[in-house]
């Protein structure tokens, strides 16, 4: 089995594991596999790929994107390290306002399942970092919304002093004035 599956503490979130091959040239593993991640229950279209490069520091979200353009996303951390964070939105959810994070990076090679109706957003934790993600719908920038990283309710544990931010993102809403996600 090139991937293990590993259920979140959160609904539908799941930590993906590849399987890598060594040999005397290097390495190779599958990041994305439709018949297997559809029976893990990942069973959407992914319509646009995504890539960005990061200093160290830099803290990217908390992003969501809303329906007719909702984004379920695949997240990989190609180079360096990442702490990327989610955060369940989902109105009726039981764990509404609940967020979890996870350490990707260029050695574990794990890949997160972000569902839909999740708040996303990462934080470099290397010299610099590049991250690849899948998402099922296009951009759409009317769609967007999030919240701010530094929110007091949610409370993120960032496990980073100062990070750098737009000034896109310093002027995302608080989680209370933030519609949940239906
Ligand atoms: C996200 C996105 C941005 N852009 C443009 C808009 C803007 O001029 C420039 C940078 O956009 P942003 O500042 O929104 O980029 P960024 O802060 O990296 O946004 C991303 O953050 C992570 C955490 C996510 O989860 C993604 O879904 C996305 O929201 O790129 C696109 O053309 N297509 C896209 O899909």
């Amino acid at each position: 089995m090139p991937f293990e599956f590993e259920r979140g503490e959160i609904d539908n979130v799941l930590l993906i594991k590849p399987k890598v091959f060594f040999d005397e040239r290097g390495f190779f593993l599958e990041t994305y596999k439709k018949s297997l991640f559809a029976e893990a229950g990942v069973k959407e279209d992914f319509n646009q790929d995504n890539f960005s490069f990061s200093k160290k520091g830099v803290l990217r979200g908390l992003h969501l994107q809303r329906k007719p353009k909702s984004q379920s996303k695949l997240v990989r951390c190609v180079k360096g390290e990442i702490l990327d964070v989610i955060a369940d939105v989902r109105a009726n959810s039981n764990t509404y306002g609940e967020w979890l994070s996870f350490k990707l990076n260029d050695v574990n090679q794990h890949i997160l399942y972000v569902p839909e109706g999740f708040l996303h957003g990462f934080v470099v934790l290397s010299d610099s970092a590049i991250v690849h993600y899948k998402a099922s719908n296009e951009y759409c920038v009317n769609c967007e919304d999030g919240v701010v990283w530094s929110d007091k309710t949610l409370n993120i544990d960032w496990q980073t002093k100062d990070p750098i931010v737009s000034k896109k993102d310093k002027l995302l809403k608080n989680f209370i004035d933030f519609e949940a996600y239906r």
